[in-house]
């Protein structure tokens, strides 16, 4: 059973139903087991279903796993489908499955390119276009389009991160996916927003890319530390509260101020030698 909320008050998604992708691992379970414990069912799925059932394991009943490789457009469509008899309906899609390897651009041979654009741009399209035509779209018993969220995890920095330049233009392709959708299906009652997240210290973060730069990362983050995977899941907690209700179209970057500054900080010629920021004096 998900513990309490730090944050929220209890109960304030009861009766939502929630699909989110990449749930068993990282970002997408913190997110999944604070979503549950504010009261909403959370069907969440992924490629394997060890780690998905684990996740189940610790959030409750309210919870539950779905194998589904998001790329694949029979077994997204098989997927909501399953979402939907089981629990009737979907009022929120969180698109957090994702990811990309770490290679110079220059050695990511078409495949390699394709591979990742597949998951984080094609894969966020194809679960967002289900879910809106099977979930979204359709009348609800007042006759009208039942409407709904749709939050996107993106990437921060947004103006390139060395490394990832297939997922870096994939990232970018789903912000402006959420920001061109949220004109054209703002008359079915449908809200999408993109969060941007910096770097999260999950696991997969910890262990997948090069030691030597996952121990300077937090270096290069203004506020001095990477992102805890709460941070991230109250993020999605409260786009999906009505507290969320009049976002849409938004890129919420969230990122201790990553976006903002390229280089190491505080870059050695801006500082003092006790390390604060250098200021000019007053003239006169
Ligand atoms: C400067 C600041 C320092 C900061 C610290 C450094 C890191 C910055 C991190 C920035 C923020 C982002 C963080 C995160 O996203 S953390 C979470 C990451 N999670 C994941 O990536 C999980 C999902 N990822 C995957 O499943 C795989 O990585 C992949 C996207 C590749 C998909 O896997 P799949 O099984 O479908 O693909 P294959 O392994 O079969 O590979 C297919 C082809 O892709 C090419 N490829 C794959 N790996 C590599 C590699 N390491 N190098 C080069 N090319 C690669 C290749 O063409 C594969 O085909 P072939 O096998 O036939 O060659
Ligand atoms: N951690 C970080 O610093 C940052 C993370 N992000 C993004 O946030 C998201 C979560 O990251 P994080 O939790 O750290 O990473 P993880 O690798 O732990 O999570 C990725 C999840 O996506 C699932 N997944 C991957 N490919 C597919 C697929 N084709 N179909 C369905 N599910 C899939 C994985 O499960 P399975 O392998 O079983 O399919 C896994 O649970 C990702 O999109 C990531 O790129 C963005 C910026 C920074």
């Amino acid at each position: 059973m998900s513990a309490p909320s730090r944050i929220f008050a209890p109960g304030v998604l009861e009766g939502q139903v929630i699909l989110l992708s990449g749930g068993g691992s990282g970002l997408g379970r913190a997110a999944t087991l604070e979503l549950v414990a504010l009261g909403a069912h959370v069907a969440i799925c992924g490629r394997r279903i060890e780690p998905l059932e684990e996740t189940v394991a610790l959030a409750g009943a309210r919870c539950s796993a779905h194998v589904c490789d998001i790329r694949e457009e029979q077994q997204v469509d098989a997927l909501v489908d399953d979402v939907l008899a089981r629990y009737g309906r979907i009022d929120t899609l969180v698109n957090n499955a994702g990811g990309q390897f770490l290679a110079p651009a220059e050695e990511i041979t078409p495949k390699g390119f394709r591979t990742v654009t597949r998951l984080n741009l094609d894969g966020t399209w194809l679960m967002t276009h289900a879910v809106a035509t099977k979930a979204f779209i359709p009348a609800g018993d007042d006759g009208r389009p039942r409407g709904g969220k749709v939050i996107s995890t993106t990437l921060s920095p947004h103006n390139g991160l060395a490394g990832m330049v297939h997922s870096s233009a994939a990232r970018a392709g789903v912000e402006n996916m959420m920001r061109e959708l949220s004109i054209e299906w703002a008359r079915f009652g449908i809200k999408l927003n993109a969060i941007a997240a910096g770097q999260f210290g999950t696991d997969v973060f910890m262990t997948k890319y090069p030691r030597e730069m996952v121990a300077a990362a937090a270096g290069q983050v203004p506020i001095q530390r990477l992102g805890r995977p709460e941070e991230f899941a109250w993020l999605v907690a409260y786009l999906a509260s009505p507290g969320g209700d009049f976002f849409s179209g938004s890129v919420l970057t969230i990122d201790g101020a990553r976006d903002n500054h390229a280089g190491p900080w505080p870059p050695a010629v801006h500082v003092d030698d006790a390390g604060d920021p250098l200021r000019e004096s007053r003239r006169g």
